[in-house]
């Protein structure tokens, strides 16, 4: 198992029926396994992409849960040469087990190519000794299912994606999905919470449960310090209040990104390394994980010519709206565009 940085593997899901929201996914998934069940046979290989955060890794345990199969973690950066593959796959995987390979866009090329007659035909090659007198090996492995988690599916390469039978991305929670997860949570570590509580905490988290279940952690301190024997939404509102959560819920870092766009920049386009640059940030960080969000807010567009602040940021920041000269020029581009 990879390192729990939560502390929480007690209350992560184990059932698909424990497992919040993802509704549409969760749907189509009860046939898969229902279907892979009935045949005798493994589930397909499965790509899972989307946000951090979101539950990609968690819903590969419930998966194999379902399944009543093993499920041996990795990630492609722990792939590093070929026999490192091997090595995983000869040795403890078992007919209709699960292999998850998280980051599976940092596997290397090598790795990847390797990795294709183990996914198509369940066999992989093995070198033998060094030199002229090495050999290559070719073994039978167990039918097994591969499940790969990315947050950047525009990093897959074609052949690799097209090796997996299953395809599907996760999506950002509603508040009252986040709200099920964070009650859930009280629930399981026996404390009261108030509907509306666990409402704000939804609220302020981003679409993303584990932010819901970091915040919530957080008020579970401020409500026990206070000896608070229920977490009301005065306490909840205090709590995130002093986390530095604003109402949207973004945090000081997702606001200065949109300030120094703003400042700096005149509100973009602006393209994603000069940004990047700017925020002494790294642009990958940038795009995968604050980026996401902002977007999906509408707070941040990306446009062929860079990062765009809109007119929502400039509100939500409380900025005046951009001069009248940039909306005009952005304006005659769009009728150029349309022409
Ligand atoms: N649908 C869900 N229902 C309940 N809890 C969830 C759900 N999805 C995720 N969680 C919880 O949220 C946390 C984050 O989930 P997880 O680690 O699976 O995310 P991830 O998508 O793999 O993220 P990353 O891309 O960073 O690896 C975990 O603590 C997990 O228990
Ligand atoms: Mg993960």
């Amino acid at each position: 198992m990879m390192g729990n940085v939560e502390g929480d593997i007690t209350l992560r899901p184990r059932r698909l029926e424990e497992y919040v929201g993802q509704k549409r996914l969760k749907e189509k998934l009860q046939i898969y396994l229902q279907a892979a069940k009935n045949r005798e046979e493994p589930l397909d290989h499965m790509l899972l992409f989307g946000p951090p955060g979101l539950g990609k890794t968690t819903l590969a345990h419930v998966i194999a849960n379902e399944l009543g199969v093993n499920i041996r973690v990795t990630s492609g950066p722990a792939i590093e040469k070929p026999g490192d593959l091997a090595a995983i796959v000869t040795n403890s995987l078992e007919e209709g087990d699960i292999l998850f390979i998280d980051e599976i866009h940092r596997l290397s090329t090598a790795a990847e190519e390797h990795l294709y007659p183990a996914m198509e035909d369940f066999k992989i090659d093995i070198v033998i000794g060094q030199g002229p007198a090495a050999r290559t090996l070719r073994l039978d492995l167990p039918r097994f299912t591969l499940i790969g988690a990315t947050t950047r599916p525009g990093l897959i390469s074609g052949p690799l994606r097209s090796r997996f039978g299953i395809i599907e991305h996760l999506e950002f929670y509603t508040e009252d999905e986040l709200a099920l997860g964070v009650q859930r949570d009280a629930r399981l570590v026996e404390l009261e919470i108030e509907p509306e509580a666990a409402l704000e905490i939804g609220h302020r988290s981003r679409g993303t449960m584990r932010i819901a279940k970091r915040l919530f952690r957080r008020v579970r301190d401020f409500a026990e310090v206070a000896r608070e024997p229920r977490i009301s939404t005065a306490r909840a509102r205090e709590a995130l209040d002093a986390l530095g959560l604003d109402a949207l819920g973004l945090e000081r870092r997702d606001r200065v990104i949109l300030q120094t766009l703003i400042e700096r920049f005149a509100g973009g386009p602006v393209g994603l390394d000069t940004l990047a640059t700017a925020l002494s940030e790294d642009p990958q960080t940038l795009e995968e994980v604050h980026e996401p969000y902002l977007i999906q807010l509408g707070l941040l567009k990306r446009t062929p010519r860079g990062r765009q602040a809109t007119e929502r940021a400039y509100e939500h920041l409380g900025y005046p709206l951009p001069e009248q000269p940039r909306l005009l020029e952005e304006w005659a581009r769009t009728l150029k565009g349309s022409e």
